[in-house]
């Protein structure tokens, strides 16, 4: 009987079987381990503290996302392709584990955070007209 995402462990199973999958993928697996060569000891529990402060309110996140992946994005080009895989991934683990309305709200958010940094990446390219 599935459940919904009410404690920090269920949070870290969560973020961690989604990693487990982003790291199999092909196109995504690539930019973590061989572009961003990401050290998981690290990043995992600061992902971890990203999606307590996102569902639960938890002020434990302290991070800049949106100049992290722009800086990525200059290395090696983050595609709608690449957070669309990111986005399928993260609503499959989702499914796959949890049910109820953290776990819609876990997928909505996540959502909004690709519509953000996709314009934020794109508008960092942007050659400006104006000013
Ligand atoms: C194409 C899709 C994406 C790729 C390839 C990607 C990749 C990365 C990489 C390589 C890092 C840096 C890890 C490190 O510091 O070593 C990172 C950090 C992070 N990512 Fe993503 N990401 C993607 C989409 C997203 C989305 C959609 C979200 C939010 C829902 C997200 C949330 C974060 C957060 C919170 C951090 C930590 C930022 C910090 O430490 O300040 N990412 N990502």
């Amino acid at each position: 009987m599935k459940h919904d995402i009410t404690t920090i462990e269920d949070v870290q199973l969560l973020v961690n079987t989604f990693y487990s999958r982003v790291r199999e993928d092909a196109a995504l697996g690539y930019i973590f381990d061989g572009v961003a060569k990401v050290n998981w000891e690290k990043h995992l529990p600061v992902m971890h503290s990203f999606w307590e402060t996102v569902l639960f309110g938890k002020a434990s996140f302290k991070g800049n996302p949106l100049a992290k992946h722009t800086a990525l994005n200059a290395k090696t080009p983050l595609t709608e392709a690449h957070f669309s895989t990111w986005l399928a991934l993260w609503h499959q683990t989702i499914e796959d584990l949890f049910e109820g309305p953290v776990a819609q709200s876990a997928k909505s958010k996540a959502e909004l955070m690709k519509i953000l940094m996709l314009g934020k990446i794109q508008q960092e390219g942007r050659i400006p007209i104006v000013n």
